[in-house]
């Protein structure tokens, strides 16, 4: 009789707890470091433990693992509401509340509610209508989306075409689709979930065009959930992931919305038809703006989930041979292991630092703004932009090589790594294209190279482009020099430096031939965003290096993290040397070395490399994984997970008896 079962070992697999107790720091020392402090750790403890002693959690990873669509969705749906439920039931703040979304991650079908819906009634409504809808919107007795692309225009949203039509005589704004591409297409919750929607529109009063403007859409019954007269809404099919979240099309024929539905915080049409604006005209993209800045956040959990389920895989992994004498190894031994792995691990870490001064940037310009100050607004858009799609090109990149790192089990989705992937990509596209917001970045530097160039004296990120690129000499001198964070981290400015400064001389240099500017421009694209992402290079470290500098914690904690902010600025300088080589960042020397310490500070990172994911501190039910679970019992999880597989629920599928049978008879009477 064969010993082999389902059943979960209670003990933590050796090889991993073996990982643990050579440790070189204190993880959870780490982990309040991670959340924020030792308060926030434990408060963010309870919540998992309340949420996740509900049984409805563990089954939801089944409907989310073999569901189908519209199950996954209604599970999702159910999780959204038992969220909510519980929400109001403890009271919780706002940033419990965040904390329980960030435990909940990607997948809840309303998500758009909470993440846009809410976030832009608080950015582009009145007092008055917040006191209103924002009221009805928290206590969830409307449901909303941000609906704003449409099927022909995402990116560029001069381009939109919806309309909203002032009529005086009834005080009211006629909503219309016109044409095909002018439908929406794409907004979250959009399709079944919500009851309302926040529509961007083209304002026309009196056959003249105002831009684009926020406006309150009913659209479901508040009785039935039946759609609206005038309304037609429904869900876009299945997406390569995130397909519990219902995004949407929406057509509306003539539906008429009262005055009082446009937004007017920014922009304000008089009962008789007057416009009237207040402060830029980009004020209305500021919901925008705050997604990209969480969107860097979300990419520091992404990367930092992949690089546990990674690490704590190839930590019990055991294959092959390195010592013919010896029995086999960790997979994560091997020093290809390590360098497919651990800088994703440093990515983690760098993100983590880059995100929080990011969002701490934002929250500083957004009290400003809210004060009617819109001084930062540019410098805080470009910054945005730019780390939105850096971080999150970075990280689903970083998280599919992990993902490949985990061989054949990799592949299968009860480790988790795919669905990370799938779930994780739109952050690429959505909140504006990276492409597309590398060059917004690109645009900012430009101008601020130019001011440098006639004398200004520039603060912010780019300040650094008024340095006097005369007086660089590469600060690494020697090998040791190589561990100096702040060299490394002039290389990466000098390198953007010059990045900048050779895209500007050309640019420039197109347009003296006198050729249009936006030929120029599209002529030196590439090079524009070869230059905004070396910015954003630039910055990613910087902030790392200065987060780690400015920490307070024990000298392992510093430690480890120094060499973790070394390997990452090493490893970016060797996987672009070119790039490094080109600007004369560094010299074939500096290289040399360079390359020599990102591959020793592999071993130096190795036993360290289980503790440092550990810090992240994830619960297996947020993670997901059978190859990254905590207790590191990889092969009984697996096995453990083809239980709840439905194909494995008859001993013969029903397939067999309708065409896999009749087939074999015909086959066996076959003279053939
Ligand atoms: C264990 C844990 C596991 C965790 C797993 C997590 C998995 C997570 C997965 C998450 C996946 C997905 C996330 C889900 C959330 C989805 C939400 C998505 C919602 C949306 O996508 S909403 C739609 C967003 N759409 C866009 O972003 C459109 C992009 N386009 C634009 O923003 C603009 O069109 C533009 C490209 C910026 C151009 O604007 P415009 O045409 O108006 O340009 P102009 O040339 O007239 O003006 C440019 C001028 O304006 C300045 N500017 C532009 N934008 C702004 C701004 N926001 N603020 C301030 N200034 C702005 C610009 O700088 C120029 O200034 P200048 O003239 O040069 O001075
Ligand atoms: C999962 C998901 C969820 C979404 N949720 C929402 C939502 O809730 N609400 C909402 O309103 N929208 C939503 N969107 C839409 C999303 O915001 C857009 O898809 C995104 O802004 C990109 O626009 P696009 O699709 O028009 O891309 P396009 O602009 O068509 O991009 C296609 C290509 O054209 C290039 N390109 C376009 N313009 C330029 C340019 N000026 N210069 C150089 N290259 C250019 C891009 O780089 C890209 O390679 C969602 C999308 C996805 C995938």
């Amino acid at each position: 009789m064969s010993e082999i079962t389902s059943s979960i070992p209670l003990q933590i697999n050796p090889d991993l707890q073996e990982e643990r107790d050579k440790a070189s720091f204190n993880v959870t020392e780490l982990t309040h470091i991670i959340y924020g402090g030792i308060e926030k750790t434990k408060k963010r403890k309870r919540l998992e433990k309340l949420l996740f002693s509900d049984p409805f959690f563990q089954e939801y990873q089944n409907v989310r693992a073999f569901g189908s669509r519209s199950e996954y969705y209604a599970a999702s749906v159910k999780k959204s509401t038992k969220i909510f439920k519980l929400r109001r039931q403890h009271k919780w703040t706002d940033e419990e509340y965040e904390t329980v979304l960030d435990i909940c991650h990607d997948d809840l079908a309303l998500t758009l509610h909470h993440t846009m819906f809410i976030p832009a009634l608080e950015r582009l409504a009145t007092e008055d209508q917040k006191s209103k809808w924002l009221t009805l919107a928290k206590q969830y007795k409307i449901i909303g989306t941000y609906a704003q692309t449409e099927l022909g225009h995402g990116t560029y949203l001069q381009g939109l075409e919806t309309t909203a039509t002032y009529d005086p005589q009834t005080r009211e704004f006629v909503m219309n689709t016109p044409t095909l591409s002018a439908m929406k297409w794409w907004p979250g919750s959009l399709g079944k979930s919500s009851n309302h929607a926040l529509v961007l529109a083209t304002l026309i009063i009196s056959g003249k065009k105002y831009g684009m403007h926020p406006f309150l859409v009913q659209l479901r019954s508040m009785d039935d959930h039946k759609v609206l007269p005038g309304v037609r809404v429904g869900d876009i099919g299945a997406k390569m992931g995130g397909n519990s979240v219902d995004n949407g099309y929406l057509i509306l024929d003539n539906v008429r919305i009262p005055r009082n539905n446009m937004l007017m915080k920014n922009a304000q049409v008089s009962p008789d038809g007057k416009f009237v604006t207040r402060g830029p005209s980009k004020a209305n993209y500021a919901t925008m703006m705050l997604i990209r800045v969480q969107i860097c956040t979300m990419a520091y959990q992404v990367v930092s989930s992949g690089a546990t389920i990674g690490i704590r895989y190839s930590a019990v992994r055991r294959q092959s041979k390195l010592d013919p004498q010896d029995r086999e190894p960790k997979i994560l031994e091997y020093q290809t292991q390590q360098y497919k792995i651990f800088p994703g691990l440093a990515m983690s870490y760098a993100f983590l630092f880059a995100s929080r001064s990011l969002t701490r940037k934002y929250e500083e310009a957004f009290a400003e703004i809210q004060r009617g100050d819109f001084k930062s607004l540019p410098e805080l858009h470009c910054l945005s932009s730019g780390l939105k799609s850096f971080c999150s090109e970075h990280s689903v990149r970083q998280v599919e090589i992990i993902r490949q790192s985990c061989g054949g089990h990799g592949y299968l989705n009860a480790a988790g790594l795919g669905m990370l992937v799938n779930a994780a990509a739109p952050m690429i596209t959505v909140e504006g294209e990276n492409t597309v917001m590398y060059l917004q970045l690109a645009r900012y530097i430009l101008k601020r190279f130019a001011g440098a160039m006639s004398g200004q004296q520039l603060d912010g990120s780019t300040s650094y482009l008024s340095m006097d690129p005369a007086t660089y000499v590469c600060p690494v001198m020697s090998e040791t020099d190589c561990r100096n964070l702040t060299a490394l981290c002039d290389i990466y400015r000098y390198r953007s430096y010059m990045t900048v400064c050779r895209v500007a001389r050309q640019v420039q240099h197109d347009m003296e031939s006198d050729m249009p500017q936006h030929v120029a421009i599209n002529k030196n694209l590439v090079d524009l965003v070869r230059a905004a992402k070396a910015h954003s290079y630039y910055i990613v470290v910087k902030d790392f290096v200065e987060g780690v500098d400015a920490l307070v914690a024990s000298a392992p904690v510093i430690k480890v993290l120094r060499t973790l902010c070394c390997f990452y600025a090493a490893h970016g300088i060797a996987e672009y040397s070119g790039d490094f080589l080109e600007s004369e960042a560094v010299g074939l020397h500096q290289l040399k070395w360079i390359k020599n310490l990102q591959v020793s500070l592999l071993g130096e990172i190795r036993p360290d490399a289980v503790a440092l994911v550990d810090a992240f501190d994830y619960h297996d039910i947020t993670l997901s994984s059978a190859l990254g679970c905590y207790d590191g019992n990889a092969y009984e999880r697996l096995f453990k997970s083809t239980e709840n597989d439905p194909m494995n629920k008859e001993e013969v599928h029903p397939s067999y008896y309708q065409y896999l049978k009749p087939f074999m008879e015909e086959m066996n009477k076959s003279k053939l």
